[in-house]
């Protein structure tokens, strides 16, 4: 059992194999903590993503909390299989969710999703209801067109770009556009990303073929919103140029039980750029 003092990437490491339909395939994830109510983390669709990339600054402080939390890494990502995706990129990791659930005996998890983490949770809400707590969806929920800022955004032509051409300009042109002050970006944290990257060039390589055979990997989500019952803690940046916030206004209009918080002088990664206030909403979120 790892607690908040023995937390770390390597200490948490797990893989397990997953059989979903006809989804066969091994998964990585980070397992930390234990008690009674699990939290699971579902990280966002930029190159060298990973759980532990994403969510560094909210692991501990939830795990302090008395959560068990489970950070997935989705097919196509970090140390987890490979895979070409030519559907729906959101159900596809709902999929692998509910895999690994079932794998590791979990009934019910409350789930807080970054972005393609974000339209992941509510694919698998609108998938398994009955195993869903409470949902946090930061810069993510749906996919679908903004009427207001143009589509693609300037920080996903980045994203793609970045797919296409792995390099170190690349990396810092997407992750200056990421965040709100780039002045929390550190030549450290360059290094890791890119590192995370170019270890698992399949991984650039399909996201590139799965963009080709399919660009619409996150379906609009829209119609169906309201099926979805669940206490939701919407999440985003005012500064938010990947998924801009009227897609966080779509997602208040449809979700019966949501609420929304915007921090302003903030991007796309509110979890890690305004990480102390955040952990204290979402652990007051889903205390009450
Ligand atoms: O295209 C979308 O709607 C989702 C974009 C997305 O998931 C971007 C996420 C980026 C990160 O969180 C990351 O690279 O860490």
């Amino acid at each position: 059992m790892t607690t908040a003092q023995t937390l770390s990437e390597a200490a948490t490491s797990r893989f397990v194999c997953i059989e979903e339909g006809d989804l066969a395939l091994q998964l990585h994830y980070n397992d930390c903590g234990a008690g009674a109510e699990t939290l699971v983390m579902l990280h966002g669709s930029g190159p060298g993503a990973s759980g532990w990339a994403n969510f560094n600054r909210n692991v501990e402080p939830m795990v302090a909390a008395g959560y068990r939390v489970i950070l997935m890494d989705c097919p196509g990502w970090s140390k987890s299989d490979p895979i070409v995706c030519t559907g729906s990129r959101s159900d596809l990791n709902a999929r692998a969710l509910k895999g690994l659930l079932d794998a590791i005996g979990i009934d019910r998890a409350h789930l807080i999703g970054n972005s393609m983490g974000g339209h992941s949770a509510v694919a698998f809400a609108l998938a398994n209801p009955e195993r869903v707590g409470k949902l946090v969806l930061m810069g993510g929920g749906t996919g679908g067109a903004s009427p207001f800022a143009p589509m693609p955004t300037e920080g996903i032509k980045l994203l793609q770009g970045l797919y296409r051409e792995p390099t170190i300009d690349n990396l810092k042109k997407m992750m200056n556009v990421f965040v709100y002050d780039t002045g929390d970006l550190t030549e450290e944290l360059f290094q890791t990303r890119l590192d995370n990257m170019l270890s698992r060039r399949d991984h650039l390589e399909n996201f590139v073929e799965s963009l080709a055979a399919n660009p619409k990997q996150f379906p609009d989500f829209g119609l169906r919103l309201a099926e979805i019952k669940a206490q939701t803690l919407i999440v985003w940046g005012s500064n938010d140029r990947f998924v801009p916030m009227d897609t966080g206004l779509r997602l208040l209009a449809g979700l019966p039980n949501a609420e929304l918080h915007v921090f302003n002088r903030c991007g796309h990664w509110a979890q890690w750029e305004h990480a102390d206030r955040f952990n204290r909403l979402v652990l007051d979120f889903l205390r009450h």
